[in-house]
């Protein structure tokens, strides 16, 4: 008996041994499989590596990184720039970048929205012999961009699922016996990872030495630390294994260091020339708009602003949380007189084209769209980019808002933020990676009333920071504020004008919001922001002897709400249901030091808010002149058919229209030196006959009112104002 109990006692010692060594088997395998998987990306490193630096780069006339120096295809680059794409002149970097590539070079790019990436690798894939392979992340990008190139005469062509069988086998052929005509061919990631055949024909073209350049647009969509991250581009490493000789040119308007790396590690570019750009946008006015919680008074607000700034059909894009408020927003705006559209991912795709469509050729004013209408929007002349609520980070707000004014021209950037809307946005971002962070990021951007919107950015993307000259709601404000120091009940006037402080019998609000959430806790209940708004309001009242200079408006303690979750006072926790998630405001890390009153916690109030109506004088001196408002509906009517009617933009870009309306050309010859070679003769007898009428009516040579928008810094009686010449960058 004795000895059955003492061996079934070492059966189960031994068994629980053994359970422990497969436990540590597991791990070890698991562990061995990361080691192999790593072990076989350093080799494709190490090889792509070796590689790109064997490769023959014949750049012994200059010194490596001197990309500004003179180079052999400079006469036919400069040609083609200006008779085949219609720009006068290059944009800062845009003539080092693609010097690096016809050199042979994989470059990274990161240059700020509207900057004039796609030249960087359209003109030397249009130099370069054979065909360029670029790799897009949309659809509608890339329609976009095909339309573009082939109105200018490029032979571009996209292969994705809507690619008809005759142009695909056309495609292959061509891949695959160099015979047809094709210069530039769009991919989406899918195509590389997905499609056996098209690698294939891909191959074959590189080794017949057809295979002039990959570009990868959109490139921070291969790192997850990144805002728009795509599984599929993970797999493009697999290009520059495959085609190590052949220059890769990746190109993003945001990425953080971070990202950087990451990005040069993933498409295996070690070696890789940088062209970092500022992602200063000097003739964007950023603003942020107190929102309020009734819905119908942000509708009234945002019509007032269409309205009376953008009169005359300018366009724009507001920005919404979800589909259903898009569909609502647009409704409204309508009933009010503004043309407005709605999109998002819930249409079907032609709908969705349609109205992408009508609006990019000015017939309707505004598209109130989701984060759906996003990546490949690249209409030049967007005026006002609105967010109705909050983006979801610094990076995505800095790319929805910068597709305002591509065209150098002053645009508008309103957000409009209350902090009710964090929890919604912070339920549906927390299961993110760095969710909460980066979506915290933002919403310290909104609740600052006081730093520059500019500086912001230039913070977040590792810049120094520049002055934004008034190009911003807190830079233009003249306005006093007043600081609450709410820890202490002290308040003083900002500016050092006059400092106040309140009788220290008054009780401070964050002890009083912590105290709440730590009674709530200990009685195992819990609250929302705005359940702890009323409870705290209930308390501060009956609490009754207060200062009232002291006493917040409930938007205010939201605020100072806000400002504890992101000192780490309290956080936010998160609970599902079956039909959404919830978010909860609990004690932080530092809610003990805030309860002793050693934490110091600021609330920003602005005095009277109807002072902070401050707007950009240079947005609206950014309307266009007489002259340029004829041009454009000359560009209206030229591309009312066929193919350029489905991009207006190539038949008279903005620039062009910039340069007329400065140089005034009359004759075809004078026209030729301003912007080029004109599409067919019909084209240039119609702009010519307009200068022509313009000069005669007597304001041709004068000064037109739109005049103003050229100089570069006006001062008026009450500001700076920033106005950017549309040829500013160049
Ligand atoms: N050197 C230049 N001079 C004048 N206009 C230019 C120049 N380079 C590009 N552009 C114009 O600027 C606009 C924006 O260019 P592009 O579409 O390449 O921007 P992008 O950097 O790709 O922006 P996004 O990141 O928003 O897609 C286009 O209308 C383009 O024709």
């Amino acid at each position: 008996m004795e000895d059955e109990e003492n061996i079934e006692g070492e059966l189960l010692l031994v068994e629980s041994q053994l359970h422990d060594i497969q436990g540590q088997i597991k791990t070890l395998l698991d562990r061995q499989e990361e080691l192999y998987e790593r072990q076989a990306q350093l080799k494709a490193l190490l090889e792509a590596s070796k590689l790109t630096r064997n490769t023959t780069i014949n750049t012994s006339s200059v010194a490596p990184e001197d990309w500004s120096g003179s180079f052999p295809w400079d006469l036919e680059a400069d040609d083609t720039r200006f008779n085949i794409f219609g720009i006068s002149s290059y944009r800062s970097n845009q003539r080092e970048i693609i010097n690096a590539v016809m050199s042979g070079r994989d470059v990274l790019v990161i240059m700020a929205a509207g900057g004039g990436k796609s030249l960087c690798y359209q003109l030397p894939a249009v130099l370069r012999d054979g065909i360029a392979l670029v790799v897009s992340p949309l659809l509608s990008l890339i329609q976009d961009q095909v339309m573009g190139l082939s109105a200018l005469g490029i032979p571009a062509y996209m292969l994705t699922s809507t690619t008809n069988k005759e142009v695909e086998k056309f495609i292959y052929k061509t891949l695959d016996k160099g015979e047809g005509e094709l210069k530039i061919l769009y991919v989406t990631p899918e195509k590389i990872s997905k499609s056996k055949r098209f690698m294939s024909k891909l191959e074959k073209c590189h080794h017949a030495g057809r295979l002039s350049l990959i570009a990868i647009d959109e490139a921070h969509c291969c790192s997850q630390w990144g805002h728009d991250f795509r599984p599929d581009y993970k797999n493009l490493g697999i290009l520059k294994i495959q085609f190590p000789s052949v220059p890769m040119i990746a190109l993003t308007a945001t990425a953080t260091s971070k990202v950087q790396m990451d990005l040069m590690e993933m498409l295996h570019i070690p070696r890789c020339i940088k062209f970092v750009s500022t992602v200063n946008r000097p003739n964007l006015f950023y603003k942020v708009s107190e929102k309020s919680p009734v819905g119908k008074v942000v509708i009234d607000e945002i019509t007032k602003f269409i309205s009376e700034s953008y009169p005359n059909n300018e366009s724009g894009i507001i920005y919404c949380f979800s589909r259903k408020e898009c569909e609502q927003v647009a409704k409204e705006l309508r009933e009010r007189g503004i043309s407005a559209d709605y999109y998002h991912a819930d249409m079907d795709i032609v709908n969705r084209e349609k109205i992408h469509m009508r609006w990019s050729k000015g017939k309707s004013q505004v598209i109130v769209g989701t984060v759906a209408f996003g990546m490949g929007i690249n209409k030049p002349d967007v005026r006002f980019v609105i967010h109705h609520s909050l983006s979801k980070s610094m990076e995505t707000y800095y790319q929805e808002s910068g597709r305002a004014g591509r065209d150098g021209l002053p645009s508008e950037c309103i957000l409009y933020y209350r902090p009710g809307d964090v929890p919604r946005q912070s339920s549906m971002v927390f299961y993110e990676n760095c969710g909460l962070q980066n979506l915290y990021d933002i919403v310290r951007y909104c609740q600052s009333k006081r730093s520059c919107r500019h500086g912001a950015f230039f913070r977040h993307f590792g810049e120094v920071p520049q002055d934004c000259n008034g190009m911003c709601d807190n830079c233009a404000s003249t306005i006093e504020q007043k600081d609450i120091d709410v820890t202490w009940g002290k308040c003083f006037l900002f500016h050092d004008i006059l400092t106040v402080i309140f009788s220290t019998s008054c009780l401070d609000h964050t002890k009083i919001i912590v105290s709440l959430l730590h009674d709530m806790q200990l009685n195992d209940q819990r609250a929302t922001l705005l359940q702890l708004v009323d409870k705290f309001k209930s308390k501060w009242k009956g609490l009754g002897s207060f200062n009232e200079a002291v006493d917040l408006r409930k938007e205010e303690v939201e605020q100072l709400i806000v400002n504890l979750i992101l000192d780490n006072v309290l956080k936010e926790e998160f609970q599902h249901t079956a039909y959404s998630t919830n978010a909860y405001v609990t004690l932080g890390a530092l809610w003990k030091p805030a309860l002793q009153g050693n934490r110091v916690v600021k609330l920003e109030i602005a005095i009277a808010s109807k002072d902070r109506d401050v707007r950009s004088k240079g947005a609206k001196r950014g309307r266009m002149s007489d002259l340029e408002a004829k041009l454009d509906e000359l560009r209206r009517d030229l591309s009312s058919t066929g193919s350029d009617a489905i991009f207006p933009h190539a038949v008279l870009t903005a620039q062009q229209i910039s340069l007329l309306s400065s140089q005034k050309p009359t004759t075809p010859a004078e026209l030729e030196k301003v912007i080029g070679k004109v599409k067919t003769r019909k084209y240039g007898s119609k702009i010519i006959e307009l200068m022509r009428s313009h000069d005669n009516s007597g304001s041709g040579r004068g000064k037109e009112a739109g005049d103003e928008h050229r100089a570069k810094k006006i001062k008026t009686k009450d500001e700076d104002v920033v106005c950017v010449e549309s040829s500013e960058e160049e």
